[in-house]
C-alpha cells in the first residue's frame, strides 16, 4: 500500500451517465474532496454515448451531489475538475481521443500519471474495455493504473473464468479491483475488529460455543427499474455469490498472521474452500428459493414480481434465497450458518446474529422454550452497531432472570458522517489497498458453490410466487431452521 494519503489521480468513469455514477460515484468523489482525502490534483473524465458536454456533466454531478448530500458550499470549483467525452466503448476510434484527453489533464492537474479506470457499465463490456485500454496504451503511464470492476463478475463460474482471462490479458491481478460494496460497509469491516480485538468473543468463536450463525439481508424495495438485469440474475447471483459469502468468509476465517491484504485474503479463501459443496440431490434440503407476490408494504399495496414488467409475467427467477451453509474446518465443523436475503421483505436491514450454546445446566431456564441464549448481533444497516443479549437478575425478590441487552450504536459514537461504502472503496483503490476488494480465487470459489444450487434450480420450475410482499419470505425458510431446532431471530 502506498503511503500517499492524498492521491493525485485522473479517474475515468465508463458509464458516467448511468445510475451508479449518479447515485454513488459522484457523491463519493465529492466527499473525498471535501474531507481532504483527494488533493486538488485530480480530474474526472466521464464517458458514455450520450452527446453531453463538460457543462452538462458538471450540471448532472451538481444535481446528484445536491440530492445525495445537500452540501452548503458552492460546487463550482469541485465540478470544474469534471470533463465529458461522448464515447462508445465498442468504437475503436474513441480510444485515441481519450488518451489525448487524459494526457492533457495529467499536464493541467499534475496527477503524476496515476489513473483509475472505473467500469460502471454492463459487464458485457468489461473485457472489451480492458483490452482496448491496453491496446491503445492507456494503461501505460508514468504512474500507476488500476481497473475497478463492478459486479456482477460473470453469471457462473465458466463465464467468470472467461471474463477473468480477458481482464488478465490486459491487467495484472494487483491492478484489478473487483468491487463488493458490502466490504466497504463500516460494520462489515468491523467484523474482524470485533473478533480479533476482543478476547471474550474470539475465545468463544468456534463450534464448542456457537450453536449457529444467522445472516439476514432483507430489502423492502422490489425490482424497480432493473427488471432486465435482475431477471437474468436473481437473488443467488445478485446477493449470495458476492455480499453474503463475503460476510460468511469474514465470520469464519482464522485470524490472519497480519493485517495485510495477502494474509486476510488468504484466510478468506480458506473458508470458501472449506464451504461444503452439496450434491445436487441435497440442494432442496439446504436451500429455499422464493419470489414475491403482491402484498402490503407499510399500508401500501404493492404488486407481485411477475406484474412488475411485461417480460416478467412467467418468470421463474428467485427474489429470495434462504440457505444453510456448513464450513468443514476444525473451528466451524457442525455449526450451521443460515443465510437469507430477498426483495420486498418486511424491513430493510442487514444483520448477523451469532447464537451461543446454552450452559450445561441452566438453573434459571428449565424448559427449552424459556431459554434466552446469549446472542451477539452485528447490526450492519440501517443502524450500525453491536448488541449483546445476556441474562440478568429480574429486580425484586426471588431468583428470576430476564433477558437484557448491551447495545453499542456506532453512529452515536462516531458521528453520523461515517464514510459511505463507495467512498471508502474508491479511496482504498487510489491508495493501492486491495484488502476490501475480492481476489479472483474468492470469486471463483463463490461461483462454484452457487453454481450447484443454480444448476438444480434451473432444471425445475418453482412454485412461484410463494411469499407475500411485506413478509419475511416463504414458510420453507422458517422450516429450514425449525428442523434443526432453531428459529430466525427477528431483525
Ligand atoms: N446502480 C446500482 O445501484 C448498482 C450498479 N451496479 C453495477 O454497476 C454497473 C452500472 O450499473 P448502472 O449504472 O445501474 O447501469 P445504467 O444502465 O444506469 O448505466 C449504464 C451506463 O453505460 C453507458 N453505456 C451503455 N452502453 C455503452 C456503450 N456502448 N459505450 C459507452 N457507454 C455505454 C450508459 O450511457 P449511454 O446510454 O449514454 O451510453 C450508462 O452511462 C453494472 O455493472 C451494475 O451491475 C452494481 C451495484 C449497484
Ligand atoms: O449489489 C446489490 O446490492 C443492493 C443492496 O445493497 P445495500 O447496500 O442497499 O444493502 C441490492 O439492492 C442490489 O439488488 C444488488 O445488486
Amino acid at each position: 500500500m502506498s503511503n500517499e494519503l492524498q492521491p493525485k489521480v485522473v479517474i475515468v468513469i465508463f458509464g458516467a451517465t448511468g445510475d451508479l455514477a449518479k447515485r454513488k460515484l459522484f457523491p463519493s468523489i465529492y466527499r473525498l474532496y471535501q474531507s481532504g482525502k483527494i488533493s486538488k490534483n485530480f480530474a474526472v473524465v466521464g464517458l458514455a454515448r450520450r452527446p453531453w458536454t463538460d457543462e452538462v456533466l458538471r450540471e448532472n454531478v451538481t444535481k446528484s451531489i445536491n440530492e445525495a448530500i445537500s452540501p452548503e458550499e458552492d460546487l463550482e470549483e469541485f465540478t470544474s475538475h469534471f470533463y465529458y467525452q461522448p464515447f462508445d466503448v465498442t468504437d475503436e476510434s474513441s480510444y485515441n481521443g481519450l488518451h489525448m484527453l487524459i494526457n492533457d489533464l495529467e499536464g493541467t492537474y499534475q496527477t503524476e500519471g496515476n489513473r483509475v479506470f472505473y467500469l460502471a457499465m454492463a459487464p458485457d463490456f468489461f473485457g472489451t474495455i480492458a483490452n482496448k485500454l491496453k491496446e491503445y496504451g492507456l494503461k501505460e503511464s508514468a504512474g500507476w493504473s488500476r481497473l475497478v470492476i463492478e459486479k456482477p463478475f460473470g453469471r457462473d463460474l465458466e463465464s467468470a473464468k472467461v471474463l477473468n482471462k480477458e481482464l488478465r490479458a490486459a491487467f495484472d491481478e494487483q491492478q484489478i479491483y473487483r468491487i463488493d460494496h458490502y466490504l466497504g460497509k463500516e460494520m462489515v469491516q468491523n467484523i474482524e475488529v470485533i473478533r480479533f480485538a476482543n478476547g471474550i468473543f474470539e475465545h468463544l468463536w468456534n463450534n464448542r460455543f456457537i450453536s449457529n450463525i444467522q445472516i439476514t439481508s432483507s430489502e423492502t424495495l422490489g425490482v424497480e427499474e432493473r427488471a432486465r438485469y435482475y431477471d437474468h440474475s436473481g437473488a443467488a447471483r445478485d446477493m449470495v455469490q458476492n455480499h453474503i459469502l463475503q460476510m460468511v468468509a469474514l465470520l469464519a476465517m482464522e485470524p490472519p498472521i497480519s493485517l495485510t491484504t495477502e494474509e486476510i485474503r488468504s484466510e478468506k479463501i480458506k473458508v470458501l474452500r472449506a464451504l461444503r459443496n452439496m450434491d445436487p440431490e441435497q440442494v432442496g434440503d439446504f436451500f429455499v428459493r422464493g419470489q414475491y407476490d403482491s402484498g402490503d408494504m407499510k399500508g401500501e399495496a404493492v404488486q407481485g414480481y411477475r406484474d412488475e414488467a411485461e417480460e416478467l409475467a412467467t418468470s421463474n427467477t428467485e427474489t429470495f434465497v434462504a440457505g444453510k451453509l456448513l464450513i468443514d474446518n476444525y473451528r466451524f465443523a457442525g455449526v450451521p450458518i443460515y443465510i437469507r436475503t430477498g426483495k420486498r421483505m418486511a424491513e430493510k436491514s442487514t444483520k448477523i446474529v451469532i447464537e451461543f450454546k446454552d450452559i450445561p445446566m441452566n438453573l434459571y431456564f428449565k424448559k427449552d422454550n424459556d431459554r434466552h441464549p446469549n446472542l451477539l448481533i452485528i447490526n450492519i444497516q440501517p443502524n450500525e452497531g453491536i448488541t449483546l443479549c445476556l441474562n440478568a437478575k429480574k429486580s425484586g425478590n426471588g431468583a428470576l432472570s430476564e433477558p437484557i441487552q448491551l447495545a453499542y450504536n456506532h453512529n452515536a459514537v462516531s458521528g453520523i458522517n461515517t464514510p459511505e461504502a463507495y467512498e471508502k472503496l474508491l479511496y482504498d483503490c487510489m491508495v493501492g489497498d486491495a484488502t476490501n476488494f475480492t481476489h479472483w480465487d474468492e470469486v471463483a470459489l463463490s461461483w462454484e458453490f452457487v453454481d450447484t444450487i443454480l444448476d438444480v434450480w434451473s432444471k425445475n420450475t418453482a412454485d412461484f410466487p410463494n411469499y407475500k410482499s411485506g413478509s419475511m419470505g416463504p414458510d420453507a425458510a422458517d422450516e429450514l431452521l425449525a428442523k434443526d431446532g432453531f428459529h430466525w431471530w427477528s431483525i
